[in-house]
């Protein structure tokens, strides 16, 4: 029988239509995309609201993954097909670790989970309550935040803890900005699906969403790692300074060197100061680029 690469379709969560690489074998059609530059595989499978992981590939006998059940898969599959294009064509970085591993998600995990992360193997996507969170591979930017979490892992290794950790979720929080090119929220298109507007949070307000945008406010505490997802705030206002300052197009390339020629796995917001501003003056000099990044840092309180 006849086997290899396929186009098939699909409708996201929120009923968009898109085009998907599946791949044919036995008869069925797969959420397995063998089309990216140098091999980087990219495949989708679903935990049936188990939590047993990977769990079954994703299929369909005819290529058309148009059923309610394969929405948040056929987003899963299509934003991280969309993110590694990202980090190909603007850095050429072939998939997570720079040398063409295979980018597997998981959707439909556990019972109205709301929460998505990256395991230190695959991104993995719950379904949401449908009040809190609608199936949250449904956002772009969520997509993009877990898979910045791998590239992170494979280059600077910021240890999930204090402000390393903040720094580690900024930068998800940063990428997420600049692969979805759309808004300084994150989450929008999941979170809330009944309540438009609001978002998880927010790069240019971190505050709207309770995280502090300076360090007079740091948050010192033992939960969630030392705060990692509201001390992650204070990076995020800088990050935001620095996009509106120059422009996404040059702070993507100095975040990028900055990720992955400079920071390490204890740097803190001060070491992310300094590596940007060094990012900065090795790509464009000493000039207003450069100005805009000490200028983004200080308005934070990070010397
Ligand atoms: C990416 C983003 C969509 C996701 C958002 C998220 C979801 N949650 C749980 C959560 C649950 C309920 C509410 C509520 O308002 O009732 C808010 C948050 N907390 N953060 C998130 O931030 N997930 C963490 C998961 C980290 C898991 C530990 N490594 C991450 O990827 O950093
Ligand atoms: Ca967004
Ligand atoms: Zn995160």
């Amino acid at each position: 029988t006849d086997a290899g690469a396929a186009s098939g379709y699909g409708y996201g969560v929120l009923g968009d239509y898109k085009e998907l690489n599946t791949y044919l074998s036995n008869g069925s059609y797969f959420l397995y995309d063998v089309t990216n530059p140098m091999n980087g595989v990219i495949e989708t499978f679903t935990a049936e609201n188990g939590t047993y992981l990977p769990g079954y590939r994703s299929s369909d006998s005819n290529n058309a993954f148009t059923s309610g059940n394969q929405a948040a898969a056929v987003d899963a599959h299509a934003y991280a097909d969309q993110t590694y294009d990202y980090f190909y064509n603007t850095f050429g970085r072939n998939s997570y670790d720079g040398n063409g591993s295979s980018i597997r998600s998981t959707v439909h995990y556990g019972s109205n989970y709301n929460n998505a992360f990256w395991n230190g193997q695959q991104m993995v996507y719950g379904d949401g309550d449908g009040s809190t969170f609608a199936p949250l591979s449904g956002a772009l930017d969520i997509v993009a935040h877990e898979l910045t979490h791998a590239v992170t892992d494979y280059s600077a290794g910021l240890v999930y803890q204090d402000q390393p950790g903040a720094l580690n979720e900024s930068l998800s929080d940063v990428f997420s900005v600049f692969v979805e090119r759309e808004d300084y929220l994150l989450g929008e298109d999941a979170y809330t699906p009944r309540r438009s507007g609001d978002a998880l949070r927010s790069l240019s307000n971190p505050p709207a969403y309770g995280q502090p945008e300076h360090m007079d406010d740091y948050v010192y505490t033992n939960a969630d790692n030392g705060g990692v997802h509201t001390n992650s705030g204070i990076p995020n206002k800088a990050g935001y300074n620095t996009i509106e300052s120059i422009g996404v197009a040059k702070a993507e390339k100095i975040y990028y060197r900055a990720l992955t020629v400079y920071l390490g796995a204890y740097s803190n917001f001060s070491d992310a100061r300094a590596a940007l501003l060094q990012s900065a003056a090795d790509l464009y000099g000493n000039g207003s680029e450069y100005d805009a990044v000490a200028n983004a840092w200080s308005n934070v309180g990070v010397y």
